[in-house]
């Protein structure tokens, strides 16, 4: 289902396109760097930097956007989002901004218009806590962190 989204478009994102579908199957649209033109951000091998997109989002209440890596930088720079999925909140209403990290091993650099992440509009579900004094049981009970085996190893 295909919703509204209102976007406001800073005047550092000026003659920027605005994210979109790259395909008609696509899960996300790609953010798109508003650095200065004659300011790109030089990334050394673990560092990060907070990079600007110039957009303000208006999502409904009941919906948030991820800010999730693209593939293709974390595969041929070892570039991609430190705190992935990074969350834009519904009553947020300040710049969308990427925080990126370089992983690699080489100097990355992020120029005005580079297509950094990708943005995912999902629905949220919330809740209301209840306290009780114990959990209802399963079978699993407490098994977690590998109990069902070794991971394969693919390589
Ligand atoms: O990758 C991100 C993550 C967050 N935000 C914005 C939108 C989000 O609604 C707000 C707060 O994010 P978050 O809840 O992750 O931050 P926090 O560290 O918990 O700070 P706060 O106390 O401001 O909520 O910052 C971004 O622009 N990009």
């Amino acid at each position: 289902m295909t919703h509204l989204l209102r976007i406001q478009r800073l005047s550092h994102a000026e003659g920027l396109p605005l994210p979109r579908y790259e395909t008609a199957g696509a899960a996300g649209m790609d953010l798109i760097a508003a650095n200065a033109d004659d300011a790109p951000v030089v990334l050394a091998p673990s560092q990060r930097a907070l990079v600007p997109t110039g957009l303000v989002l208006q999502l409904e209440p009941g919906f948030e956007a991820q800010v999730r890596p693209r593939s293709g930088l974390a595969l041929k720079h070892g570039v991609t989002v430190l705190n992935a999925p990074g969350t834009i909140d519904a009553d947020y209403r300040g710049e969308v901004q990427v925080l990126l990290v370089n992983l690699g091993q080489e100097p990355f650099t992020i120029t005005r218009g580079l297509r950094i992440a990708q943005m995912v509009v999902a629905p949220v579900t919330t809740v209301t806590l209840v306290e009780v004094a114990n959990v209802d049981e399963t079978a699993r009970a407490a098994a977690g962190f590998g109990s069902t085996g070794m991971v394969r190893n693919l390589g």
